[in-house]
């Protein structure tokens, strides 16, 4: 069976997602599109999927007989409707992340899926699918004895001017909020936030570098260093330290020179090329779970829990210094 997918949001990472579909992955194809802009829309079918019919509302093509399963890759604000819909569908989702902006809005879906009685939705935190990271937890889990503290850090060269400072957190920070869940199975009980002597690189509306620290039900402590201004790269770096060693995550592959009497190995520049094959194995995985009606991999609840932890985190950044509790409600037996 070829499993029919509809893509709502055809912006760049829908129109990335279109392309895998149509030109990478095995056992999909894209027959609809839908945008808030028709002309972004129709320039990724005229560019992607020629025989996809575009729809004017994402709806409509939530609705559409010949739609399979969605993936809701438009901006963030309107993912929770879009979600809601295809809950009710009862049709399989993928949606990029965040799964809601606010943690009312993540709940208001978990509360849906669970009505539904099966898993419909899979969350876009790719991380989990980076080779990288799965060698990391299979050290984490066998090697390197009980974790007792991660260090990390989350760099990106540049933002453009609209990115302000709770968005480290809500865009930049929910991917390590989500992955550290997840190495360490484990949730978060409290989060503090203190900044840094400020870049000259960072505009008005933001306060960058940032350091957050989060405490685990286990007892771990997380320091992640975001700096969204490093200017030298796109850098992801996270070192676990437990009881009988530590392991760092590995750095991507790239070619070592030697030359002019220098060592040098190239850093990349965009999260794009730092995760392209994540993408690619979690869509894979969407497409199986999709394919039997149903949906694995990061799940709404994860969705949610990022959500309440982002909302701690930014609560941590207003009132600096401070350590913000964080509780979970009862996990559903749906999520177990
Ligand atoms: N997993 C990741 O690493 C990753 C990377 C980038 C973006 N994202 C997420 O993907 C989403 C989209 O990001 P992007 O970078 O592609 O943004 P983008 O601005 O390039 O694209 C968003 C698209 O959504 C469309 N849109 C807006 N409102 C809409 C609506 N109501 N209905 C249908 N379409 C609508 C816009 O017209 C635009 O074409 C965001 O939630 C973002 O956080 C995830
Ligand atoms: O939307 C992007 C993307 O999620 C990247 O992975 C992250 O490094 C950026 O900070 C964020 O702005």
């Amino acid at each position: 069976m070829t499993l029919r997918i509809g893509v709502i949001g055809t912006g760049m990472i829908g129109r990335d997602h279109t392309r895998r579909i149509a030109q990478v992955l095995a056992g999909a194809e894209i027959v609809a599109l839908s945008d808030y802009n028709p002309a972004a829309a129709r320039a990724v079918q005229a560019d992607l999927a020629p025989d996809a019919m575009v729809y004017d509302k994402g709806e409509e093509l939530i609705a559409a007989d010949d739609v399979d399963a969605v993936l809701v890759c438009s901006t963030g604000s309107t993912h929770e409707a879009y979600v809601l819909a295809a809950i009710a569908a009862g049709k399989p989702c993928f949606c990029e992340k965040p799964l809601a902006t606010t943690a009312e809005g993540a709940k208001r879906i978990v509360d849906a899926e669970v009505a539904a009685g099966k898993r419909l939705v899979q969350v876009g935190f790719m991380r989990r699918y980076d080779a990288g990271y799965q060698m990391l937890k299979k050290v984490v889990d066998s090697q390197i004895g009980t974790p007792l503290m991660v260090h990390a850090a989350h760099r990106n060269p540049t933002v453009p001017e609209h990115y302000v400072t709770p968005m480290a957190i809500h865009d930049t920070l929910i991917h390590e909020i989500d992955v550290f869940r997840w190495l360490l199975d484990d949730d978060y009980v409290s989060a503090q936030v203190v900044f840094p002597r400020k870049s000259s690189h960072a505009h008005g509306k933001l306060a960058d570098p940032q350091i957050v620290l989060l405490e685990t039900a286990k007892g771990v402590r997380i320091d992640v260093e975001i700096f969204v201004n490093c200017r030298y790269g796109y850098d992801i770096q996270c070192q676990v330290v437990g009881e009988e060693g530590l392991a760092n995550l590995p750095e991507p592959m790239n070619i070592t020179t030697r030359k002019n009497a220098a060592l040098s190995t190239p850093i990349m520049t965009d999260w794009k090329d730092r995760f392209v094959d994540s993408y690619d194995v979690e869509l894979a995985d969407f497409i199986k779970a999709a394919a039997q009606g149903t949906a694995s991999g990061p799940s709404s609840w994860d969705g949610y829990v990022a959500a309440i932890s982002s909302d701690a985190c930014v609560e941590a950044q207003e009132k600096t210094g401070q350590i913000i509790p964080i509780t979970l409600p009862a996990r559903p037996a749906l999520y177990d």
